[in-house]
């Protein structure tokens, strides 16, 4: 299996070299050159069986890893889940699921792709015998769950950019209370935009990229994404596919999510619709209502973690709305840089709306909703996850609609018990978050300034 790169100009990789590279060297995004394709038999003898095993056959054919190897390292990688089944599927309505993606070690969908990666990373620098330095940007989940798949590891320096003031307390908190020397929380004086677009600055600085052995673990990087299409199949095989069809609604911010639902689908899993649901933060809702991509400012809200503008995995949808044209992405790309934003082709919106259906939530609907779960069903939502069920109820249709939740209350306490009146607690394992010291450095949003202090760091 070759990866290609979104903008056409950087060499065509494996999957071990689409990983360890993480963002192509003409600043595009990898993506399979083709995608593999399952029958509804081998579909359908997915029900039912351990996520391991789903796993093990939804990402192989993309990895060409050994079968017993892989098996392995996926085995590692969700030994440390709180629940048997890794994403198990509550009932919300008579249509209407939500699938839980935060039993993981940091309480988020994350640590799903996130802790297998580490797997992956460390098995392929054990072997290799060399070093890496990761740089990750974060609105708050995929901090956390970098530094806790990468802590203490020898042949790793992991640095996390994040944006002052702007996650919440317990997403900070996993972020900056680790004592390994090999993690970095970094404070940036600006918003998640700002630090997707140093660590971007970062990648096509070539010298200092090789320098420091640079790589990706955020969406950017194919292995990110290709671990998250695995709930889709068992969500779906689960409750019926390939004999029923499933529609998915994803809470998105950086679109790496659902970009996996639509791999998932290219595979040949049934699902109906990928609906993308936004806080307030609406880049992506306004796109498929207006053709046009155009970025605003961010504005904070109570489901953080979505504050974002610059939606780095649209990259990858647009490429494949473009018929793979990397030459007209790459044309795109410069002009959201330069411009704030393009009008997307007629062919290409069209392309996109046959898969995707988009709506948005204000801060109102999403406390509402959250209160209104709550009275319901007993169930208690994040904000991120509230954005999607709000959307979700207004795109159920005659499919079985799943919602993606993403994140755990407790990591939302405030915007929760504003809500509801119920403050929800952490796991008992995490019960001395905020007895710990906190370690972090705070940064000017400087990329020259940002490098400077990692390239001490690590030498
Ligand atoms: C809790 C939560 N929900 C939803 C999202 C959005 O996911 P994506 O960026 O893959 O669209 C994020 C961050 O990415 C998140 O942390
Ligand atoms: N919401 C994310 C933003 C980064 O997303 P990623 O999926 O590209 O890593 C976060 O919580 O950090």
């Amino acid at each position: 299996m070759r990866y290609v790169s979104t903008r056409g100009q950087a060499p065509a990789l494996d999957f071990e070299g689409a990983m360890l590279t993480g963002l192509a060297r003409d600043g595009g995004l990898y993506v399979p050159e083709t995608i593999p394709t399952f029958t509804e038999t081998e579909i359908a003898a997915l029900a039912g069986r351990p996520y391991e095993e789903i796993a093990l056959r939804v990402m192989q054919p993309f990895t060409g890893m050994d079968e017993a190897r892989l098996s392995d390292l996926i085995a590692r990688a969700y030994q440390n889940f709180g629940h048997d089944a890794r994403a198990p599927l509550k009932q919300l309505g008579p249509n209407h699921f939500l699938l839980e993606l935060f039993h993981g070690p940091t309480l988020a969908f994350k640590d799903f792709a996130m802790q297998l990666i580490g797997q992956l990373f460390q098995d392929v620098m054990t072997r290799r015998g060399e070093r890496i330095t990761i740089v990750g940007a974060t609105s708050g989940d995929t901090g956390s769950a970098a530094i806790e798949a990468f802590r203490g590891l020898d042949n790793v320096e992991c640095f996390i950019l994040f944006p002052e003031g702007r996650v919440s307390d317990v997403q900070r908190r996993q972020m900056t209370t680790p004592s390994e020397a090999n993690v970095h929380a970094l404070a940036v004086k600006g918003d998640f935009d700002d630090c997707q677009a140093a660590l971007k600055d970062m990648f096509a600085d070539h010298g200092f990229r090789d320098r420091v052995g640079l790589t990706a673990v955020n969406s950017i990087n194919w292995a990110r994404v290709l671990a998250q299409v695995v709930y889709y199949f068992s969500a779906a095989t689960a409750l019926g596919a390939p004999a029923r069809k499933v529609s998915f609604t994803v809470p998105t911010g950086n679109f790496g999510d659902i970009f996996a639902g639509w791999i998932a689908k290219r595979m040949g899993l049934p699902i109906d619709r990928l609906v993308i649901a936004t806080n307030r933060n609406d880049i992506l809702h306004r796109t498929f209502a207006t053709g046009e991509h155009r970025k605003e400012g961010v504005s904070p809200t109570i489901s953080p973690s979505m504050d974002i503008q610059v939606s780095s995995n649209f990259e990858r949808a647009l490429f494949m709305a473009y018929d793979r044209d990397g030459a007209a992405v790459a044309q795109l790309m410069d002009e959201l840089k330069q411009n704030g934003g393009f009008p997307v082709s007629q062919g290409a919106m069209q392309a996109l709306r046959e898969d995707y259906d988009s709506g948005s939530c204000s801060e109102e609907e999403t406390a509402a909703t959250i209160r209104a779960m709550h009275a319901r069903t007993g169930e208690t939502l994040c904000p991120h996850t509230a954005v999607g069920v709000k959307v979700a109820e207004e795109h159920l249709g005659e499919s079985l609609m799943v919602t993606l939740a993403t994140a755990h209350p407790a990591k939302f306490p405030d915007a929760v018990e504003a809500a509801t009146g119920h403050r929800p607690a952490l796991p008992e394992r995490m019960a001395d978050l905020f007895d710990l010291p906190e370690r972090m450095t705070s940064v000017p949003n400087v990329v020259g300034d940002i490098q400077t202090l990692i390239e001490e760091r690590i030498n």
